[in-house]
């Protein structure tokens, strides 16, 4: 399996916590890889780092072969933050268009990504006046418009109804089957098992790297939650068999 994304010995500090604490991981190309864990375990850091807009203390990120951060790789990357980075006063449309120039990409591409993403009805309306859900999908709109090598995103599925949480999944394999790589951080357990592998972090540190079947199987359990918990308590050193 080709590799995407290769994260070596890596230490990170934010103000005066030690954030990421030695993580090692390879992440293969054309799969979609999860990113899960408790909140403030370094999820979103760890995506920082491979986008390469984290300083490092320690260790190294390669992202398709450069160092992350280089500037062959600003337009192989699409990355969706938490907080969504689209303009308020622009509309939907408006906001997929630009990032569309952005990346030199025909306006139709933005229009597609944008009904891809389930904002069709939404086209003309200010990004200001649409519901949390709504912005995120439009900031995932314009993380895709680009047609990246690479999709970082940052819990997209947030506030999201089932139905559509499922369409965008189907996307993200489609994506992967088509030979881009994603990396997506989720809380959620059922987004878990729809991922082909999964990275496990707490307080800084990788206790998972595998496939889910290969984690549940390792916990000895069908249930990926329980299986998190028998991982998390193994670490702590509290497992009871
Ligand atoms: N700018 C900052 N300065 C200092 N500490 C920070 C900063 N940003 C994040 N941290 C700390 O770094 C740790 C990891 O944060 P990070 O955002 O990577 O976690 P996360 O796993 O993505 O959390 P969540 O699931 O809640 O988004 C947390 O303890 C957080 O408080």
């Amino acid at each position: 399996m080709e590799t995407a994304i290769e994260v070596r010995d890596l230490v990170v500090h934010r103000g005066r916590r030690r954030v990421l604490d030695g993580i090692s991981c390879v992440i293969p190309r054309g799969r979609v890889t999860g990113l899960l864990g408790p909140s403030g375990s370094g999820k979103t850091t760890l995506m920082r780092a491979v986008v390469g807009v984290q300083v490092v203390t320690a260790g190294t990120v390669t992202v398709l072969g450069e160092p992350a951060g280089s500037t062959a790789l600003r337009h192989r990357i699409g990355y969706q933050t938490q907080a969504p980075s689209v303009y308020l006063d622009l509309t939907v449309r408006e906001n997929a268009r630009y990032f569309a120039a952005l990346h030199g990409v025909p306006a139709a591409v933005a229009d597609r990504v944008v009904a891809e993403v389930g904002l069709a009805p939404a086209v003309g309306q200010l990004v200001g006046t649409l519901s949390g859900g709504q912005r995120s999908r439009v900031s995932l709109a314009c993380a895709l418009v680009g047609g990246p090598d690479l999709l970082v995103l940052d819990e997209p599925t947030v506030g999201q109804d089932p139905v559509l949480r499922a369409d965008l999944w189907a996307r993200f394999h489609e994506l992967a089957a088509n030979g881009t790589t994603l990396l997506v951080s989720s809380h959620v357990m059922d987004e878990a098992a729809r991922c082909d592998r999964l990275l496990l972090i707490r307080d800084g540190r990788l206790i998972a790297d595998d496939t889910p079947e290969a984690v549940r199987a390792t916990a000895g359990t069908t249930d990926l939650d329980a299986a998190f918990l028998q991982l998390i308590r193994e670490q702590e050193g509290t497992v009871i068999r």
